[in-house]
Formats: C-alpha cells, structure tokens, sequence
C-alpha cells in the first residue's frame, strides 16, 4: 500500500476545530453519507456543539461508535453511551446508534454482534480523536493493524488520562470494547481532531512518523480519504 499525503488543518482552537467538522460531516452528508462512526472523550465535544445547532438531520443516518467501558451499564454517566446521549443523541437522534454494550454477559458474542453490526452498516464517515500515546478508539500501541473489534486492556497511561472523569482513579474502568484498526481503515472517509499540546507528539508521530503499531493512528497515513483538523498547539511539531 503506498503512503497517501493526509489533509491537514490547522485551527486557532478547538471551537474552530469543532466548526470545521461538522462543516465536513453536513458536506459528506449533502453527498450522501447516511453511516456515521463516532467518537468520545473530550475532543470531539465541540464538534457536536455544532451539529446540535446546525440543520443536519440525522433521523435517517445510523450511528456506530468506536468503543466502550466493559462493565458500565448505558445509564452509567462515565459510560459512552451515557456521554453519546448526552452531548449528541438527545438532541440529534439517528435512525440506529449503535455502541458496544460494557454490560454485555458475554464478551465474545458481543464482539461478534458489534462486527456484524459494522460489516452491515459501512461507515461512510469516521470522526476519530487521538490518544497521547497514539491511540485511536481504544486500539492501544501494539495493537494489530488487522483487528477487528475486541476487548482490550486499557494501559496504565490511557486509564490515568482519562481518570479525570471519574470521582477517583481506580474507578476507572480496566477493559474496553473497541472497534479494531482494521474496521476504521474500511470507513470510507475519516476525520481526525486533536486539540491542545499534549497531542502534539502523537500528531507528529501520525503524520510524519513511521507507519508501526507502536503509533496506532500512524496507519491513517495509508488511508485515502483522512482529514486531519488540529489547533495550533498540536500542530506545533509538524513541518510548516
Ligand atoms: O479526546 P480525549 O479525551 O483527549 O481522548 C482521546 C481519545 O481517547 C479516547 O477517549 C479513548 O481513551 C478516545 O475515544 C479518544 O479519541
């Protein structure tokens, strides 16, 4: 597979950031795009500011998100469906959102229902945040380019960035559902957002590192239709 050149943005900040997104999700929608892949944590907050206020209407779409907390039930307010809800659904409902269920009885099945759920649905657009070290969806570095969804052990690292949403850091949880690389890479576009300058090694490893498991979103540079939307500060360490 050749290296395809990503189309970077740079924004002032993570309001511009938000704009530009759903500006793209209204175009990619304007073409066609009925199946979107969304995202969670704090990143893509103020992009769906801008499709709550925007006209796009969604109940005709299917949603389907990247990941989830094993073990939180949908109502739990640290799950992502609870975030989902929230910040975008209350609002903007979809014909079908789909998210992986962290109260699931049985991991392996539901593995298997979020891959058919995927494989039947194509997702036409991918909205993607970054991890500090590289991450996306909960695909951790060392992860397999080829997964498909799966149920992962979240690294010291990830469960420390995100133990800010929790009352303490060991109610976060330890194992997640997410959507593998493999999955992501067969969205037909995506776009990728990161605010803010602890993201900028994992963007300058994305963009202008080596392709390696080691940087899970180093793959994207082999994908050919991503868009890259950064502010400033995590675009300090690319070329200008
Ligand atoms: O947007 P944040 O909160 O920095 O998180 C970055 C990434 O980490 C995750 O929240 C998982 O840890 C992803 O869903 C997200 O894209």
């Amino acid at each position: 597979m050749e290296v395809i050149k990503m189309n970077i943005i740079v924004v002032k900040d993570s309001l511009a950031g938000g704009r530009k997104a759903s500006e793209l999700f209204y175009s990619a929608y304007a073409s066609g795009a009925r199946v979107f892949g969304l995202a969670t944590g704090s990143t893509p907050v103020t992009t769906y500011q801008y499709l709550v206020k925007s006209k796009i209407d969604f109940s005709n779409c299917i949603s389907i998100n990247l990941d989830e907390y094993v073990g939180l039930k949908p109502t739990n307010e640290q799950s992502y469906r609870y975030y989902m809800e929230k910040n975008l659904f209350e609002f903007k409902p979809f014909k079908q959102s789909y998210l992986p269920q962290g109260d699931a009885a049985d991991p392996a099945k539901e593995v298997e229902r979020y891959d058919r759920v995927i494989a039947d649905n194509p997702i036409d657009l991918q909205l993607l945040g970054i991890g500090r070290n590289g991450h996306i969806g909960f695909n951790e570095p060392g992860s397999s380019f080829d997964l498909t969804t799966h149920k992962v052990a979240l690294t010291p690292s990830t469960i420390e960035a995100n133990a800010r949403f929790f009352e303490d850091e060991k109610d976060v949880p330890k194992y997640a559902y997410s959507m593998g690389i493999g999955s992501i890479m067969k969205s037909k576009s995506i776009i990728l957002e990161a605010f803010g300058e602890d993201k900028a090694n994992a963007i300058y490893d994305m963009v202008e590192g080596d392709v390696t498991e080691q940087c899970p979103a180093s793959i994207l540079q082999k994908h050919p239709n991503v868009t890259v939307i950064v502010d400033e500060a995590a675009a300090t360490r690319l070329k200008k």
